[in-house]
């Protein structure tokens, strides 16, 4: 039981290292997508016209933060050649602007942000966005490099990607240049662009690998030394927080989150030093965690059939068959305040659920003459349900 606050912690220097928003200050590991991405964006310094980048990789990779890296420093260095060209960087995330015209939109407001005025509201058509786009970009009188990230969210609605590479060549902009850099987890993204929007990006790739657990090795000793105390890890722990990361995803981020959350045991039960065995009850954490986020994520109507299933779990009602399922649910639902949905929906509920893992489902003969039919059960922890419910 504490009864004071606590003038010194026992593990951390600064939590803030492990925080997802970190901006470290040197990027390990990557020199060679580094180099790559330097190699397409210089044309930009030269007053040229930008090449456009599609940048893949699965997530925790470093995409982001390599690409906050290298604008950054495109910006400075035109910033200090002072030779006339100025690049500025504009980003949205296509994961909160999932249409052509909301990204046009958010990219009008961000820049519109940067120079201390009024967001645009609602009521305009793609066209007039793409308009007062245009508009900031010329104001600019330079090179835009607008990041796309999570572009894959965009979907079949790319008409902004056929639109920003024609800006000059259109004489929609005739002082600046635009280029587009794209990011994406979907190595097939291009595939499904339409053929006119491949014509015109003419995109250059940078693939970024899964991390090994040595570059990850190196990635967290670096955080280790920036966040925590001297000392305080025993010299399995970063190791063995590398090593199941690489395993499972290859992400800094999961391994990043590990060594938090081990360093987070300890801390919280008074110790000084972080073990393995705090490693194995942060992946615990950690995937709790990240089941909750999935939880959060879902529609009103899948928390509601979830948490249906979660209450017939606990009452040990399950595996049950949908008809049995239907009346909690409807309760649930009603009980929230909304309209429960008919049974075919329900149904197709349950089958987001099952290929998400939520759910399991299960066929069930019946003898000769029962015929088959499903039935469902939970596949994951009730009490996380029960809590990103009550939040
Ligand atoms: N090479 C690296 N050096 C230092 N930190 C890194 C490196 N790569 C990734 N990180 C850290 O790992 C976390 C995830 O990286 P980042 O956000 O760049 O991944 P991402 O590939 O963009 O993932 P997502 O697709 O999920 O957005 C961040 O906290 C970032 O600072």
């Amino acid at each position: 039981m504490r009864t004071t606050f606590r003038t010194e912690r026992n593990v951390f220097t600064n939590k803030d290292v492990f925080k997802e928003g970190y901006d470290p200050d040197e990027i390990l590991e990557r020199d060679e997508e580094i180099s790559e991405y330097i190699g397409y964006l210089e044309d930009a310094l030269f007053g040229e016209t930008p090449k456009n980048i599609i940048v893949y990789g699965n997530t925790g990779v470093g995409k982001t933060v390599v690409t906050d890296h290298v604008t950054q420093m495109l910006s400075s260095e035109a910033e200090r050649r002072d030779e006339g060209v100025d690049i500025h960087v504009v980003k949205v995330n296509c994961g909160h602007h999932t249409s052509s015209y909301q990204a046009a939109v958010a990219l009008v407001n961000a820049m519109r942000r940067d120079t201390d005025r009024e967001e645009i509201g609602k009521g305009y058509g793609f066209a007039d966005a793409m308009d007062m786009l245009y508009a900031e970009v010329e104001q600019r009188e330079g090179t835009v490099y607008v990041i796309l990230d999570e572009i894959d969210f965009l979907g079949d609605d790319d008409q902004i990607l056929y639109e920003l590479p024609r800006a000059s060549a259109n004489g929609y902009v005739e002082r600046s240049h635009v280029g587009v850099i794209g990011i994406s987890n979907d190595y097939t993204y291009r595939d499904n662009l339409s053929s006119k929007v491949k014509d015109t990006l003419q995109e250059d790739e940078i693939k970024f690998p899964p991390y090994d657990a040595a570059e990850l090795r190196t990635i967290l000793e670096d955080r280790a030394e920036k966040g925590m105390k001297e000392d305080v890890l025993d010299g399995a722990v970063i190791p063995k927080c590398a090593a199941i990361s690489a395993r499972d995803s290859g992400s800094a981020r999961q391994a990043i989150d590990l060594l938090r959350e081990a360093g987070n045991v300890a801390d919280a039960d008074g110790r000084d030093a972080v073990g393995e065995t705090d490693v194995d009850e942060a992946v615990t954490r950690v995937e709790r965690g990240r089941l909750k986020d999935g939880i959060r994520d879902l529609t009103a109507h899948g928390k509601h059939i979830l948490l249906s299933l979660a209450r017939a779990y606990g009452r040990q009602e399950t595996p049950l068959r949908l008809k049995e399922l239907l009346p909690i649910y409807e309760r649930v639902a009603r009980g929230a305040g909304s309209d429960p949905l008919g049974e075919h929906r329900v149904r197709d509920h349950l089958a987001d659920l099952t290929m998400l893992g939520f759910v399991e489902q299960r066929r069930t003969n019946k003898g000769r003459a029962g015929g088959q039919f499903y039935q469902y059960d939970l596949s994951v922890d009730a009490e996380a349900v029960f809590e990103v419910v009550s939040e």
